[in-house]
């Protein structure tokens, strides 16, 4: 064991100089090329510097894959249903509450709650909804989805609001881009301002 200490060091001894200049300056630009440093340098590397055999990743993470999968997949739509219910579901709740019959009418038993738990409802079936779809759940999704536009619906009324403001609200927000529309909001300490989000 010693042995071979000593002789490695030997071999360092006697290693010629031009070896030790090339090693050094290997060991530099292992340095500058490293992972760490290359992310967190903004400075460009010398174009001569000898490649490290860091290896450039083709593929992105496994989840990334995953969800871009997910959300590429064309949708099963069969043609069963139209959104035109929610209107007509609108009606209903809204003769409910104007008949005020919350012996027979669980809409209007629910409006006549008050304001808070017709909202809290609405929070319930939202909270509901999202464990049923975190799980993966497909089926009980729809249920849940369905329990949480009749309690929006709900809402709606409770509120006044018809489904019209609500659809005019969607088709000003057509054609316009998400991260757009994100992108356009004030920053910083404006944005801070006006929400109550951390910044
Ligand atoms: N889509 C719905 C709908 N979805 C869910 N629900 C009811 O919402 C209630 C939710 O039950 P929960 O136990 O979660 O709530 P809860 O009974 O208020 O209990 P608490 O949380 O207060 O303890 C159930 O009674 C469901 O039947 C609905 N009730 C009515 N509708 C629609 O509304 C129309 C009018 O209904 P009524 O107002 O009852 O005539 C109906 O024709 C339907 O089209």
């Amino acid at each position: 064991m010693a042995k071979t200490t000593k002789a490695k060091a030997g071999a360092k001894k006697k290693l010629p100089l031009r070896d030790a200049a090339l090693k050094a300056t290997q060991a530099l630009a292992g340095k500058a090329v490293g992972k760490k440093s290359r992310k967190r340098s903004a400075v460009p590397l010398p174009a001569l510097l000898p490649a490290t055999g860091a290896k450039v990743k083709a593929k992105p993470p496994k989840a990334v894959r995953q969800a871009e999968a997910r959300h590429l997949a064309p949708l099963d739509l069969q043609p069963v249903g139209d959104a035109a219910v929610l209107d007509r579901l609108w009606q209903t709740v809204e003769s409910r509450r104007a008949a005020g019959d919350v012996a027979n009418s669980h809409s209007a038993r629910l409006i006549a709650r008050g304001t808070p738990k017709v909202a809290q409802k609405l929070g319930e079936e939202a909270v509901e909804c999202v464990i049923e779809a975190t799980q993966g759940n497909r089926a009980e999704t729809i249920l849940e989805s369905a329990d949480l536009l009749y309690h929006l619906v709900v809402v709606w009324v409770d509120a006044g609001i018809r489904p019209d403001e609500v659809w005019a609200e969607l088709r000003r927000r057509e054609g316009i881009s998400g991260i757009v529309e994100k992108a356009s909001r004030p920053k910083g300490i404006v944005r801070a301002a006006r929400t109550t989000k951390l910044p």
